[in-house]
């Protein structure tokens, strides 16, 4: 049945799951906070709310639906992939917070926005802990170019999504000083382990981080120069500055936020980090990216561990 998606923000992706939405056959409707239709219009008749702002502006924006409120049905689906410095919650978290009695649904998967407005194949993640709204959106949005699974652990694929920006930033740095492909897939191995680790003890189900949202996302963003924040740990790793970088990137590489966010969780928590620990290093002007990459190396050997509980 054809359904009415108004979909918050006009950047790469809110644009690219506009025409995915179209292609499925709804009718869509933008809303931007410099557009000209206003946010009341935007949602009046809204089945489904798409944000897909950048998380700096996720807060403020969930308040301005809440003032003007949603109308009851309204499924609520959240395509951004962060954490909020503040609070360290993720989108959907604040989403549900501030609408306790709508489904809340997370959009998230290996989708490079720029090879889905090419209409390549690509398949992604509907998550909810509402099945029936989960499978609402599996429907609205699949077609033959984008194939939607289900799965009931919201949290653990908006963290996949999430955690992997940081890793893509240190993937882009491997690349960049040429460490070869050893070094690559024992990055990416380690990477893999240290989201789970991260996850698991935010509540997120183990078992999502070995599909699409987990590891199928951390392939995408840290094998291709399509993905912002791999670019900014490749600009870093030619000693430019990460000023330079995101200067020449005009676009959110949510990355660079959630590192620093996870470092201070983390260190709160006295959660494990290793690798985002040197992209926070790197970051913040702290160490090179070769100091970066000899500090993963002189680490204290050890037993190789993988599943959260022996962590
Ligand atoms: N581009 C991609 O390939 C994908 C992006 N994402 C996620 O989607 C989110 C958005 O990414 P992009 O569209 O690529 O970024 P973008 O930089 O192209 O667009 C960001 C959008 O957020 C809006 N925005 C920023 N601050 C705002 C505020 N305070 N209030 C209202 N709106 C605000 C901007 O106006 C713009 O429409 C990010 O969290 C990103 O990680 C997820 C999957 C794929
Ligand atoms: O999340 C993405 C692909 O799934 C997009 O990655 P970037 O934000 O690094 O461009």
């Amino acid at each position: 049945m054809t359904k009415q998606i108004t979909i918050l923000g006009t950047g790469a992706w809110g644009t690219a799951l506009g025409k995915l939405a179209e292609y499925g056959d709804n009718q869509v409707q933008f809303w931007s906070r410099r557009g000209e239709v206003s946010l009341e219009e935007a949602i009046a008749h809204a089945d489904v709310l798409l944000s897909a702002i950048s998380m700096k502006g996720v807060g403020e924006t969930a308040r301005k639906v809440q003032e003007i409120g949603l109308p009851p049905q309204t499924i609520i689906v959240t395509a951004t992939k962060g954490l909020e410095p503040s609070t360290t919650r993720t989108p959907s978290q604040i989403w549900q917070e501030a609408f306790p009695n709508h489904p809340v649904v997370v959009l998230s998967g290996p989708n490079l926005s720029k090879e889905i407005d090419k209409e390549l194949p690509a398949a992604t993640i509907a998550a909810s802990r509402d099945m029936k709204a989960a499978e609402t959106i599996q429907e609205a949005y699949s077609s033959d170019i984008f194939r939607v699974y289900t799965n009931t652990d919201p949290i653990g694929t908006e963290l996949g999504g999430t955690l992997k920006n940081v890793m893509a930033i240190a993937s882009g740095v491997c690349d960049g000083l040429d460490l070869g492909i050893n070094a690559k897939s024992a990055l990416l191995t380690r990477a893999l382990i240290e989201i789970v680790r991260v996850g698991t003890s935010l509540g997120a189900e183990v078992e999502t981080f070995w599909g699409l949202a987990g590891l199928g996302d951390l392939l995408a963003t840290c094998n291709s120069s399509l993905s912002r924040n791999y670019r900014v740990g490749f600009g870093l790793s030619q000693h430019k500055t990460l000023e330079q970088v995101l200067e020449e990137i005009q676009s959110t590489a949510e990355g660079v936020n959630t590192t620093n966010v996870l470092i201070d969780l983390a260190q709160r928590q006295g959660i494990e980090v290793p690798i985002s620990y040197q992209v926070y290093r790197l970051l913040n002007n702290q160490i090179t990216p070769e100091e970066a990459v000899a500090a993963l190396m002189e680490r204290d050997l050890k037993p190789e561990v993988i599943t959260p509980e022996e962590n």
